[in-house]
């Protein structure tokens, strides 16, 4: 049995993983996230989340990597992680009363062959209008930071959502139902 190996310093992603009831085992390295911005949201996500798997699978003799990167979408312009308290009020102004897109990316390698499976997956989210003074009283929570378009679904966040079109769980951080498609890929099945 190969072990499984995320690649992923995030919480959210690491319970996601447990959820499914799989043992695994956590191994993070430093990736260049530097990508050409011009290339599309669906590229990007799947790039950076090969990227931060194949550093680990090549610091490993065995084992299935799995790696994630998520990126929130607005109007074709991609929203990363609030760099500042700032930046956070300015995408959750960008955000709330309209739609916009969560695309995450995912890989699987096997570390022994090389062998990969890298896809992503979109979701629409819809955000209810918010007041100025709620979307501060909501950066204050200190939630935002750390998070891409600068909201946790998971979190407070949860009460701006008007509805959501796709995966819940790729909001979070990991499309799950993906990563089965991919994990049975490999020989592993989750049920
Ligand atoms: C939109 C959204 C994002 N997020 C999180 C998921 C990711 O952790 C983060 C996006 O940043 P990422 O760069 O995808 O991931 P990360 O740096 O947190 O972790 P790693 O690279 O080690 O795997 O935003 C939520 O938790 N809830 C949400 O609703």
């Amino acid at each position: 049995m190969r072990p499984i190996i995320l690649a992923s310093a995030s919480p959210r992603r690491q319970e996601l993983l447990a959820n499914l009831g799989l043992e695994f085992e956590v191994k993070v390295s430093e990736v260049d996230e530097t990508l050409d911005e011009n290339m599309p949201a669906a590229q990007q996500v799947e790039k950076l989340a090969e990227r931060k798997a194949s550093v680990v699978a090549a610091q490993s003799t065995k084992g299935l990597v799995i790696g994630a990167d998520t990126l929130v979408v607005l109007g074709g312009k991609p929203l990363g992680k609030p760099a500042d308290r700032e930046e956070a009020v300015q995408m959750l102004k960008s955000l709330q009363g309209r739609s916009h897109e969560v695309f995450t990316g995912l890989a699987v390698i096997d570390a022994a062959t090389g062998q990969s499976v890298v896809t992503h997956q979109a979701t629409a989210v819809r955000f209810k209008p918010l007041s100025s003074e709620q979307i501060q009283r909501y950066v204050d929570t200190g939630e935002p930071m750390g998070k891409a378009g600068a909201y946790a679904v998971q979190g407070k966040a949860s009460i701006f959502i008007d509805s959501i079109r796709g995966c819940y769980f790729n909001v979070v951080g990991l499309p799950v139902a993906k990563l089965a498609d991919a994990l049975r890929m490999f020989g592993v099945e989750i049920v």
